[in-house]
């Protein structure tokens, strides 16, 4: 629940063509210590103002020459799109109360003002409209959550999955390739059972910043497993254009890590996959980087391998003649 600090805090604007309204209306707010109020006799200011400050609360008078409040509603209800309309009009008019609630104000305050009716209806709205802000940031945060690696705050397999559709869809419309690296740390368990678990996470937090640091503002760089990684690049002309951002990451990653005074060195296989050469599905390009880096692993770690490679067969030696 908001506390009562927070609800004398809200942002508050006050909207009324008569200067008096105004006056009367900013004394009250004032009086019940209220710190953030402004005022406008502007109606057609309403909506860029809210766009601005984002109000907790406009009062709003029902009737006023130009624009009236039906109007004015009609225009923050595009600014709030499927959330909470922070409106509670202000009518002398007992006919208008209902067509107020019914054009998206949340309440109704009649003139002449009663002061308690007045308080109690300001106070409930701030408290339901904070409550809703709130709820807004919490759901946000757990759909961040749901996306990223708590540890290295990249994006996980599902937001990664999400980020090659895009590419893909994109490679297809400007005719080009796109890669999906698939990165796992040679010997990290080795790291973990000899330095600790801690240790171990201190790396791949390291790990995760390097990789980062390597891309590009566009790629995506996503933890998808215990020590693995993926880093989708996209707008690429060939398989060639991936082989220096590929050697870059084997370096970067090979770095030393100083962790506790402890310095640890590992390394990383990286396998390729290019859409559309070696696959055109998401599940696919992914497929196919992890059977290359499976590659990778087999003959010998530290290397990078393409899908590319798995399927040209070796080339036969051709021994120089000798002469004779
Ligand atoms: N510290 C830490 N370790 C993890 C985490 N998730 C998985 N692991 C460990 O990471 C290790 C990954 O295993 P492997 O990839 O088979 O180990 P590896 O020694 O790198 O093997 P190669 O890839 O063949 O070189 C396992 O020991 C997991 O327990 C984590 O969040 N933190």
């Amino acid at each position: 629940m908001p506390s009562r600090e927070e609800i004398l805090n809200a942002k508050i604007l006050v909207v009324d063509d008569s200067a008096d309204n105004v006056e009367l209306m900013l004394e009250i707010l004032r009086e019940a210590g209220y710190t953030d109020v402004s005022s406008t006799m502007l109606p057609e200011q309403v909506c860029p103002l809210h766009r601005q400050q984002c109000y907790d609360l406009i009062l709003l008078d029902l009737q006023m020459p130009g624009l009236n409040g039906f109007q004015v509603m009609k225009g923050l209800k595009e600014i709030e799109q499927g959330g909470y309309l922070p409106v509670l009009a202000l009518t002398a008019q007992p006919s208008f109360k209902i067509a107020a609630l019914e054009a998206g104000a949340r309440d109704f305050i009649s003139k002449p003002f009663d002061l308690l009716e007045v308080h109690k209806r300001i106070h409930n709205m701030l408290e339901v409209r904070l409550l809703y802000k709130e709820l807004a940031q919490y759901s946000r945060q757990q759909q961040e959550l749901a996306l990223h690696d708590p540890l290295t705050g990249l994006p996980n397999r599902r937001l990664l999955e999400d980020r090659i559709a895009t590419v893909l869809q994109h490679a297809t419309r400007q005719q080009n390739k796109a890669a999906v690296m698939y990165l796992d740390l040679d010997g990290f368990k080795a790291i973990n059972d000899t330095h600790g678990h801690a240790t171990g996470d201190e790396i791949l937090k390291m790990v995760a910043q390097r990789l980062v640091g390597c891309a590009r503002r566009e790629d995506t760089v996503a933890r998808v497993g215990g020590d693995e990684f993926v880093i989708v690049m996209g707008n690429i002309a060939q398989l060639g254009d991936t082989q220096e951002p590929a050697a870059k990451l084997i370096e970067a990653v090979s770095e030393p890590y100083v962790i506790n005074g402890l310095t640890l060195r590992l390394s990383t296989s990286i396998g390729i996959g290019i859409y559309p050469d070696d696959a055109d599905q998401v599940a696919s390009v992914i497929a196919v980087a992890d059977g290359a880096l499976y590659e990778a692993k087999r003959s010998g770690k530290n290397r990078c391998c393409t899908a590319q490679m798995m399927r040209t067969p070796p080339q036969p030696h051709t021994m120089s003649p000798t002469p004779a």
